[in-house]
């Protein structure tokens, strides 16, 4: 029997940039048209708070504690054979997590194919456009090479979070992107609001060190030897702190809490109670903007937060975090 290829495509971009966003529509645009859809979800921190809530209909294997392209990198191939095997979908997304290098995600791709008839199908990239534009001009460090060789790996871009820059801005960003990744189809979206055709069959992503090398601005302090860069892991220096709530926590006392995050938090999300008002919330936190959401889950969901950043000191925020609590 000659079975069919399903095409994987990978979710990328960096913390906090929309991609579940993104998914959730994928997932709803999957539905409408009647297709399978599975989902490989890997994320820093040892839950996952979203997944928690999504309803049980969507195949996913989830890959948690760890950063997909260094630490799980051998367990793609495998949860993706699995996936495969086990659902038979017409199509999966790999969301990885934001402080993922795509390369070796696309590596683990290509061993899976050895294994089941999968093949990638195109990377897409969440870009958060007032992050982006405020690493840039800062013009040094980490996280922007990091978003650099996401946006570089991509097939499509998505410069999301139009809604917190200017039009001049947009534009002074988009030819920067096309700069970076001249291959890339590249679309403005608030809220990852798109057409989710839009990311499908736009190409081959192209190994990055096969394409034209691109003319680095005065900002870029990237390096050109792409060997070098794959060494180079954010997450080498990341720390995620996970914090089961035992009580519930006054909502303002909440908020002037992660209004005064250390800055290198840069991404929070949870579940949590509290006792100055019914039911529970989703909280988000990405980039100093944060997002409330009251969830009326079917099943019991337990209070938890998790804290991802590079340099902050767990044991300060832990102390805040019982503080919150009363304890
Ligand atoms: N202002 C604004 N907020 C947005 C937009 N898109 C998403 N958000 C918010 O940004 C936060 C992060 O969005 P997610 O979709 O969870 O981001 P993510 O990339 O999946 O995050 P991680 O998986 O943790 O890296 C949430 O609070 C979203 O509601 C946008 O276009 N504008």
């Amino acid at each position: 029997m000659n079975e069919k290829i399903v095409p994987v495509h990978i979710l990328t971009g960096f913390l906090g940039s929309g991609k579940t966003t993104l998914l959730n529509k994928l997932v709803a645009d999957a539905k409408e048209r009647g297709l399978k859809l599975a989902v490989l979800l890997n994320e820093i921190g040892e839950v996952n708070v979203e997944a928690e809530l999504l309803g049980g209909d969507v195949p996913m294997a989830e890959m948690l504690g760890g950063c997909i392209c260094c630490q799980l990198r051998g367990d793609v191939a495998m949860e993706l054979v699995r996936i495969v095997q086990e659902h038979r979908p017409d199509v999966v997304w790999i969301e990885s997590t934001g402080i993922a290098q795509p390369l070796d995600i696309m590596d683990g791709v290509a061993e899976a194919s050895l294994y089941a008839r999968v093949a990638l199908s195109g990377v897409v990239t969440v870009v958060d456009a007032r992050h982006l534009l405020d690493r840039w001009r800062i013009g040094a460090g980490r996280t922007l090479r990091l978003m650099i060789e996401q946006i570089r790996a991509a097939s499509v871009i998505v410069l999301n979070k139009t809604d917190l820059i200017g039009t001049e801005e947009r534009n002074e960003l988009l030819v920067a992107l096309a700069d970076w990744n001249a291959n890339a189809r590249i679309y403005s979206a608030v809220r990852s609001e798109l057409d989710a055709g839009l990311l499908y069959n736009a190409g081959n992503p192209l190994p990055p060190a096969a394409r034209e090398p691109h003319a680095c601005g005065e900002h870029c302090d990237h390096s050109h030897d792409h060997t070098e860069h794959r060494h180079e892991h954010l997450h080498d220096h990341v720390n995620a702190l996970t914090y089961y709530w035992t009580r519930s926590v006054d909502s303002e006392a909440f908020e002037a809490f992660l209004a005064r995050l250390p800055e290198g938090v840069y991404r929070a999300k949870g579940i949590v109670t509290f006792s100055d008002t019914t039911g529970q919330f989703l909280f988000q936190y990405a980039y100093r903007e944060s997002d409330f959401m009251r969830i009326t889950p079917q099943n019991t969901v337990h209070d938890v937060a998790v804290f991802i950043g590079e340099g902050f000191s767990e044991a300060d925020l832990r102390a805040e975090l019982d503080k919150l609590s009363g304890l």
